[in-house]
């Protein structure tokens, strides 16, 4: 596969300038997980987009480091005096805060004069000189993928510039629950603007869920299980761990000058056990608790004291943030109580120090340390646990690791996971690392090392690529497929020539009478075929030729009653129950389905409908409805996100449930009960039933007015799809097998999917509204006698 050039758009460049003379520039690496992740990016042609680190305000600078930076495949943006305010306010004052659950700084909750707007605005002109950059050097074909906070608003602007450019943006911190998220004035429109984006990802299931979740509760979103589609358009939203590149660190460990950083560093240790922190000094990485901890772990083990060191390299980072400032100092607090606390003439119990170290020390630090200790309150992955991994060599050490870094998912195994706000635990996690047995923490590695191994940087990339290769090759196809409205001629004409048709209809708006003017209507809860449908469907039943079937979420006793009458199959509750007219109900409900959920997803519907008034739900025996169509529609809409939190936290938190939210209601049923899932099913039934089958359906027409997650009853018929469903091993088998090759015979002209009112949709025609629907039956009725 040739694989598209990448431009990489990041806050920061991996190196950070330096101004040496005029037009003279020196570089160092920047710091951080993100820069030495991306710099394992080794297969793709990729053109690095970012801040250079410092402000250059005149030509000539501006030019020589343009230049200087080319030949690291970098490309620098300027934000002159928007930097400030975006860099220290918005994106780490702000964004980085609510992102870690350290909610806004107290200023902005303390003093009522100072607001977020001078740094949103920022943000937002930040994002557009962003912009300006990527579009001055993107050519036909490029990936544009956008890494982290700082860039949320670039997508957008992106794809309002060409919406055909290929644009991926993946998180590097958590994202945090929606009850946090919401406190931010412009979460709408940060998450429109990511939701834009072909593909977005996230470091692990939580914080893609939270996103999901946010997207639900704050836009309103519909969510599928693969992403969410927002006002017709879909965002795939993915989990992608982040790796390192654990070759780099293998081969660096073997060097002659890491071993000899190793020896010296052994003998500089004067024999005592090394615990060893790396962290950009950082609020979020908890540095004060680590060292709470270990002063506990002293207090309480006199033994050890004099024999066990805590280095800490505490790398510099965003010094322009009051917060930063103070943390420095407070931990040099800290410290010096310890070290005046536990400290000899001869050594001291914690060396901390302010600076970053290179990569060969780091290398021999991590090799040598017996135990690695990750503190951090929140952390999107926390790269430095998988580097310490890598680098261990001989008698392994022992990763104590934060159970909120993003890296417990994936390292928790081989790790001993400690809430770092437990400063007893950690403290009792330190002990048992420093007595764990050779053969125990020989197994603990083993296990992180073949993780570490396969999950590097590259396929980190790869996955990414490949899917957004995949989903953009896919909206590509459906951008093909935008629907037409139905063709009635065709319709009727291919009707009239087929000798074995099938109808499947949705009831609620397609069979129901159009609700124009939103006026509460005792149908709401009692939905009532379309008036001028009884006499029309009646026909189109009574040919012997036409088979029709009404596919509803409505409950069995709903399709009676409407339907009864006909002669007709209905299949209830999405297709969960299936008769045919003349016969009894039978269940199609697939074997093991949980429904303890329902229960409390009753209480939760029944607190809601009385304090929403106007709005009615429904339960059916495998799902929940609640429908706030004829509720104020601003309330309604306020009410349904605040009962999605009520759901997540009660009743649907561990079930196996989609909670599913439409125009104007809530669905809660379980996993796969979709109308294309129960497809095959009804198929199987009709044909089990219908033993006299001897020709293949040669027509189908499926009319529906179905939310997002049922569309796939649309496609199950279409040409392509139906040779693979039918040669499944379902029809392999039973009564089907002798129709089973020739059950379906739709070629594309005698396929009709048809969606009401919309045109987001994986349907191939749209209708307006129902009333089509009935002149459309009316003329499928009299196709002999027009
Ligand atoms: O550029 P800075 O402001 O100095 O900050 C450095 C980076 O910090 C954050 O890194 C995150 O990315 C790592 C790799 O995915 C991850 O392991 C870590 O948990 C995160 O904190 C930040 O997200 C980056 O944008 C910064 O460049
Ligand atoms: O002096 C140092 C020590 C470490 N690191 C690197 O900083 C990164 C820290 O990444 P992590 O994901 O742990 O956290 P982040 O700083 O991105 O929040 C790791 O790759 C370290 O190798 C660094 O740049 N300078």
């Amino acid at each position: 596969m040739v694989r598209p050039r990448l431009l990489v758009v990041s806050m920061s460049l991996p190196v950070t300038a330096k101004r040496t003379g005029e037009e003279a520039w020196s570089f160092t690496m920047s710091p951080g997980g993100l820069v030495s992740a991306l710099l394992g990016l080794k297969e793709f042609e990729t053109k690095w987009i970012g801040w250079p680190g410092v402000d250059v305000h005149d030509a000539v600078g501006k030019k020589a480091l343009s230049i200087a930076l080319a030949e690291k495949g970098c490309i620098p943006v300027f934000l002159e005096e928007v930097c400030d305010q975006y860099y220290n306010g918005y994106c780490n004052n702000i964004l980085w805060p609510i992102f870690h659950y350290l909610g806004t700084p107290p200023e902005y909750r303390n003093d009522g004069t100072i607001t977020y707007q001078s740094q949103y605005d920022a943000y937002k002109k930040a994002n557009r000189i962003f912009f300006d950059v990527v579009n001055e050097h993107y050519q036909e074909g490029d990936v544009v993928w956008c890494h982290d906070y700082h860039v949320m608003l670039l997508p957008q602007y992106l794809k309002e510039y060409n919406s055909k450019m290929k644009v991926g943006w993946f998180l590097h911190t958590p994202f945090p629950s929606s009850e946090m998220y919401k406190t931010l004035p412009s979460r709408s429109e940060l998450l429109r603007s990511v939701l834009t984006a072909d593909l977005v990802g996230f470091h692990t299931y939580d914080f893609a869920r939270h996103f999901v979740n946010a997207c639900m509760c704050i836009l309103g979103t519909e969510a599928t299980s693969e992403g969410v589609v927002d006002q017709g358009k879909f965002t795939s939203v993915e989990v992608f761990p982040i790796g390192i590149e654990p070759e780099r660190f293998i081969n660096t460990s073997k060097l002659s000058e890491v071993t000899e950083y190793m020896k010296k560093f052994k003998s500089d240790f004067g024999g005592r056990k090394l615990i060893l922190g790396v962290d950009r000094l950082d609020t979020i990485k908890g540095i004060p608790h680590k060292y709470q901890a270990f002063e506990k772990f002293l207090e309480e083990n006199e033994d050890w004291r004099g024999k066990v060191l805590l280095l800490q390299i505490a790398v510099p980072t965003r010094n322009g943030i009051g917060e930063y400032q103070k943390i420095k100092d407070q931990c040099h607090g800290v410290v010096g109580r310890i070290n005046g606390r536990f400290g000899s003439i001869s050594s001291v119990p914690i060396i901390h120090l302010d600076c970053s170290i290179h990569f060969h020390q780091l290398c021999a630090l991590y090799a040598i340390t017996d135990v690695l200790l990750v503190t951090s309150l929140r952390d999107g992955m926390n790269l430095v646990s998988s580097e310490f991994v890598a680098c261990q060599k001989g008698e392994k050490g022992v990763l104590v690791l934060s159970e909120f870094a993003g890296a417990g998912q994936s390292l928790g195994a081989g790790a001993l996971l400690v809430n770092p706000w437990n400063i007893k635990e950690v403290s009792n996690a330190i002990g048992e690392a420093l007595i764990m047995s050779p053969e125990e923490k020989e197994k603990k590695h083993q296990i992180n090392f073949q993780y570490v191994k396969t999950h590097s940087t590259q396929q980190w990339a790869d996955d990414f690529m490949n899917k957004l290769n995949e989903v953009t090759s896919k909206a590509e196809l459906e951008t093909g497929k935008a629907p037409h409205e139905l063709p009635q001629h065709d319709v009727v004409q291919q009707y009239s020539k087929s000798k074995n048709r099938l109808l499947i209809l949705g009831f609620y708006g397609t069979l129901t009478k159009p609700n124009k003017n939103q006026e509460r209507k005792d149908e709401g809860m009692n939905l009532e075929l379309h008036p001028q449908l009884k006499e029309r469907l009646k026909g189109l039943c009574s040919d012997p030729k036409t088979t029709v079937v009404v596919l509803s979420r409505s409950e069995k006793s709903v399709l009676d009653q409407n339907f009864g009458e006909h002669d007709m199959w209905l299949a209830a509750e999405n297709g969960m129950f299936l008769r045919h007219t003349a016969g009894e109900w039978v269940t199609k409900m697939p074997e093991n389905m949980n429904l303890e959920w329902i229960d409390g997803v009753k209480q939760v519907f029944k607190y809601f409908t009385e304090r929403t008034p106007g709005s009615y739900f429904q339960a059916s025996e495998t799902s929940v409805v609640w429908n706030y169509q004829y509720a104020d529609a601003e309330f309604g809409r306020a009410q349904a996100k605040d009962m999605l939190q009520h759901l997540w936290a009660g009743p649907t938190s561990n079930a196996s449930v989609d909670v599913v939210q439409g125009r104007y209601s809530v669905e809660v049923h379980s996993v796969g009960v979709t109308k294309g899932s129960a497809m095959e099913r009804i198929l199987g039934e009709i044909v089990l039933q219908n033993k006299s089958i001897t020709t293949p359906i040669d027509y189908v027409l499926c009319i529906g007015n179905f939310l997002g997650k049922d569309e796939d009853v649309y496609t199950f018929f279409e040409p392509e799809l139906t040779k693979k469903t039918m040669s499944s091993p379902y029809y392999g088998s039973g009564p089907l097998k002798k129709v089973s090759s020739t059950l379906v015979d739709v070629k594309g002209d005698n396929y009709f999917s048809v969606a009401i009112g919309n045109t987001h949709t994986k349907a191939s025609y749209f209708l307006d509204s129902s009333d089509d629907v009935v002149q459309l039956i009316h003329k499928l009725c009299t196709h002999n006698n027009p």
